[in-house]
């Protein structure tokens, strides 16, 4: 079983926690709000910092007229062991040890006018202080500026709903503890604490309703009807408390000596005595800390998913920008061989489908080649004045006896010169394309985000891959051309003289139609060299950029990057200083959680 002590030193633990990250108990459902705390709640002068004084056994609070409390003061108390001197410390001085409760009180105001300047005007932002004392119990407070009525000289006119609101604020959180602080000697229906934790809290499961100023009742009247629960009724008892007089203050009584006499008073009380052991502020204390024990049993299990599903949040977001990257040579190394095969991954995606562009390719062969090739000029060239003109030089001084052999080859060479430009097209075509689906790629890389660096070489070593592939890839079709026109397919020709004329106009003069012949039996053979490398040119193109991409686009990048030192590796690394910033932030918040969930699990099982 937990102890108490140990349990309520957590949630103070855990509650600094929530400070240091900002945590003020804001918007949302944050971590301070899963966590009981106590708000001390009161009109002006009603007592509340004299009965919060009583609970801490100790002077510390900034006293004046007026609006003296303007910040929250969120007020935690640790259980010393006997005998040890208690001290005091803030959380915006962390190094610095009050023992000077005197000096707590200046560091109170003088942290409140940091935010608010000397003004009267109120700020949310809690100032943190902790308090060791073998005279307190684990308690975490949260002391409010007093609810007022009215503003006075030098204080906006929305400062009476200003303060409201902020006291609401907290106390409004269904796991605020209200101690409500209400003078006896007012009636409890003006009670402006009652009035607001009536609003917040309407069946008075978490109010503790505490009257003061019993001592200074009118004579001849009491406050048994407020005390034993008739004149109000919450869940929990009323206590009823005597503070020090202001006559007390100025002579400087002391807290010890206060809660002696406080004692005496209630068990000498013919009204009160009968409940002594019931009131007073060491009671309050003790009831407070029972009540909060309860209350953190129960919230335990919730405690920690809510610290569970934060942590599952920031690793999710740890993942999404990345890890930190290792600092050894051999695993950067290893992170930048992964971060290549990523990219790798989503380009050949691209080239075989599920990602849009691989399509692309198809369009050049389906389309763009074939219009190309209907759009050569090759009647210009088969013209019967062309044909004449190329068979005629071809033919020198000695006219073709036959058939003009050298004519054909002539007119045939130059017929095959002309696919030279789309086949070199085609291969134009697909690098961009492929160039583009690199582009792609790596925007499309999520895991290369953070890696401008990394992004950049790789787009470069890409794109030099490409530019080899296209390079061999136009050798190949310009070769496939070539090849066309070193070697004739004979029995073509031979075909042909076989064949009984047809198509041609045998009407016209015998040198016209010699010549249409020539010309027509050139572009038949022409058109079977188009159909040739119409299905010859892109496959060499697959073969030589396509496929050399989807093997080796990053080879040659391998080979370089695993010869490279240690140095230059980490500058291919390089990341957004913004990204490790928040990276760092998001991993401390990490550890935070996580040490607080352990030791939550070590408390929960003890
Ligand atoms: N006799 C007597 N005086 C009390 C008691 N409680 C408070 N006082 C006096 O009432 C005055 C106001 O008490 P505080 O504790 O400062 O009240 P507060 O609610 O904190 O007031 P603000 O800080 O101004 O909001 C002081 O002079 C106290 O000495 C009490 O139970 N008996």
């Amino acid at each position: 079983m937990a102890t108490m002590e140990s349990l309520i030193g957590l949630i103070n633990k855990i509650q600094r926690a929530c400070t240091v990250l900002g945590d003020h108990g804001g918007e949302g459902m944050s971590l301070w709000e899963a966590l009981p705390s106590v708000a001390v709640v009161g009109g002006q002068s009603s007592g509340k910092s004299s009965v919060l004084e009583s609970v801490v056994g100790r002077d510390f609070l900034p006293r004046g007229s007026g609006i003296v409390t303007r910040r929250p003061l969120v007020l935690q108390l640790h259980k010393l062991d006997d005998g040890k001197a208690e001290y005091a410390e803030f959380l915006h001085a962390p190094k610095k040890k009050f023992t000077d409760f005197a000096a707590v009180r200046k560091e109170i105001s003088d942290e409140t006018d940091r935010i608010t300047g000397k003004t009267k005007q109120i700020s949310n932002v809690p100032i943190h202080l902790s308090i060791y004392s073998p005279n307190v119990v684990n308690l975490t407070l949260v002391d409010l500026p007093g609810l007022t009525k009215v503003a006075v000289e030098g204080q906006s006119e929305s400062i009476v709903e200003d303060i409201e609101n902020m006291v609401r604020s907290y106390v409004e959180k269904p796991n605020c503890i209200v101690l409500a602080i209400s003078p006896a000697n007012q009636d409890i229906a003006t009670s402006d604490a009652i009035k607001l934790a009536r609003e917040v809290d309407p069946t008075g499961e978490r109010t503790f309703g505490v009257l003061t100023k019993l001592d200074l009742m009118d004579k001849g009247t009491n406050a048994l009807d407020v005390l034993e629960g008739r004149a109000y009724r919450l869940q929990h008892p009323w206590v009823g408390i005597v503070n020090r007089s202001q006559a007390d203050i100025n002579k400087n009584v002391d807290m010890i000596v206060a809660r002696r006499k406080e004692r005496e008073y209630f068990e000498t009380s013919p009204e009160y005595g009968h409940l002594a052991s019931k009131m007073g502020a060491e009671y309050l204390a003790k009831l407070l800390s029972k009540h909060l024990e309860t209350v953190i049993r129960q919230r335990i299990p919730s405690i920690i998913a809510l610290i569970n599903k934060t942590i599952d949040e920031l690793n999710a977001e740890l993942d999404r920008i990345g890890r930190p990257i290792a600092a050894d040579g051999g695993a950067q190394l290893y992170m930048i061989l992964e971060l290549c095969r990523a990219f790798d991954r989503v380009f050949k995606e691209h080239l075989d489908g599920g990602r849009p562009g691989g399509d692309r390719i198809y369009g050049v062969f389906d389309h763009q080649l074939p219009a190309a090739l209907k759009k050569l000029p090759l009647d210009r060239h088969l013209s019967m004045k062309n044909v004449q003109k190329v068979v005629t030089e071809a033919d020198g001084y000695q006219p073709h006896l036959i058939a003009p052999e050298q004519g054909y080859r002539r007119l045939i060479d130059g017929s095959i010169s002309y696919f030279k430009g789309p086949a070199e097209a085609s291969v134009d075509a697909v690098h961009f394309i492929l160039k583009e689906l690199v582009r792609k790629s790596i925007s499309e890389t999520e895991e290369l985000k953070r890696f401008p660096t990394l992004q950049n070489d790789i787009a470069t070593a890409a794109n030099d891959a490409l530019e080899r592939f296209r390079e061999e890839s136009r050798k190949t079709v310009l070769r496939l051309v070539e090849m066309e026109s070193s070697y004739l397919t004979v029995e073509f020709f031979r075909k042909i003289h076989a064949e009984p004329e047809k198509n041609v106009n045998q009407s016209s003069s015998n040198t016209d139609y010699h010549l249409r012949r020539i010309g027509s039996n050139v572009n038949a053979y022409i058109g079977m060299v188009c159909d040739t490398l119409k299905n010859s040119i892109p496959k060499a193109v697959v073969y030589c950029q396509v496929r050399e991409a989807k093997r080796s686009l990053l080879n040659h990048f391998y080979t370089q990057v695993g010869r490279r030192e240690k140095e230059r590796l980490s500058a291919m690394l390089d990341e957004d200083p913004q990204l490790m910033e928040k990276r760092n932030q998001i991993a401390k918040r990490l550890e935070l959680y996580k040490s607080a969930r352990d030791e939550i699990d070590s408390v929960a099982w003890k």
